[in-house]
């Protein structure tokens, strides 16, 4: 648990609010912790942030900005943030979340597309020691081997290996690519809490069979994952708000040992993305390129299953299952 000591400094940040830097305890050490804001002036500095830059939301990059700093509170509570957790945000606009994980304690990586909102982001916590800001667009971004290197940096080879964890108000535009990119990445990061469409964060928990968008990252996110939708968010939280809702999604991130057994990762999910290409077909037609559709059936009564199968009847252990049947040879 954090302990706040004392207040240590006062430091003037732009859009006119004041920050303080207090001395909190956090397990073994002390830590320094920089540039809190006041809860309830959050939407009035984001506000401020923005005019002072003379910034107008550029739709094209999803910017829809926070309002709703318990929104964002609420979010870090999800992600269990402790005092010196090593996090990754994506897209930190003018601020308002990575505020709330400073405040928390943590380590922050914040990657932003926009120069104008990474210029606005390092002039507000530029001076903070917590706050290392990078100007790139994250899908091009190689997550895995800069976040591997600022872990070993922070903690040394240290067992188990330290995770950071990912946390975002993610442009819509870019949750699919960020989903795909994050989920198998498991040894570096244990928990990857984003704020979505609510439709979109819905359907990607939902991956029963019987789901209505029952897809192959339906597959992925349960391969790689244990899914749990959070809340809610109005659209009247954001500013300018979307015209749909929005909600927050949590992923517990599988590590490798926690798997289901596959004999390859790659092949599983080229069987899994064919058998969804013919969607409505049934599997021993759609994966006729890769199995004859003599082996399919086979395969398909060996697992309990109807040798009509279609893939949208199948559970992911029964994916795994098949997949595994199909690539064993002495089992056809
Ligand atoms: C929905 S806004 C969220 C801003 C802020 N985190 C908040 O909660 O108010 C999305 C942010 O992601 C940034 N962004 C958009 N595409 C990006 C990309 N490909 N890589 C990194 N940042 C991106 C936008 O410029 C914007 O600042």
């Amino acid at each position: 648990m954090a302990l706040c000591v004392g207040v240590s400094s006062c430091a003037h940040i732009p859009g006119g609010a004041f920050s303080y830097s207090d001395v909190r305890y956090c397990g073994p050490r002390l830590r320094i912790v920089c540039a809190i804001q006041s809860r309830e002036d959050a939407a009035r500095n984001t506000l401020k942030a923005l005019k002072s830059q003379n910034h107008r939301p550029k739709k094209w990059l999803g910017q829809h900005y926070m309002l709703n700093d318990q929104v964002n509170i609420d979010m870090v509570e999800a992600a269990k943030i402790q005092p010196g957790d090593l996090v990754l945000e994506i897209g930190p606009g003018t601020g308002s979340l990575t505020n709330a994980l400073v405040e928390a304690g943590a380590d922050i990586i914040a990657v932003e597309k926009d120069p104008d909102m990474a210029a606005l982001i390092t002039e507000r916590f530029g001076h903070c020691g917590q706050v290392e800001i990078i100007n790139e667009d994250f899908v091009k971004w190689p997550a895995a081997l800069y976040m591997q290197q600022a872990l070993r940096k922070r903690f040394g080879e240290s067992e188990p290996p330290p995770r950071a964890k990912v946390i975002a108000n993610l442009p819509f535009n870019i949750t699919t690519q960020v989903v795909k990119q994050l989920l198998p990445l498991g040894c570096t990061f244990s928990h990857i809490i984003l704020l979505l469409q609510d439709e979109a964060a819905i359907r990607l928990v939902d991956a029963s069979p019987d789901a209505e968008e029952y897809r192959p990252i339906s597959i992925l996110i349960n391969f790689f994952s244990v899914p749990e939708y959070k809340f809610r968010v109005e659209r009247d939280n954001f500013l300018p708000p979307p015209k749909v809702d929005a909600g927050v999604v949590s992923f517990a991130l599988k590590q490798e040992s926690e798997y289901p057994q596959v004999s390859s990762i790659k092949s599983f999910f080229t069987m899994v993305n064919s058998a969804f290409n013919g969607k409505r077909k049934m599997l021993r037609k759609s994966l006729q390129h890769l199995h004859s559709p003599e082996a399919t059936k086979s395969a398909l009564t060996s697992i309990g299953l109807l040798e009509t199968a279609r893939p949208e009847e199948l559970t992911l252990d029964q994916f795994v299952a098949l997949h595994n049947t199909l690539n064993d040879p002495e089992t056809i």
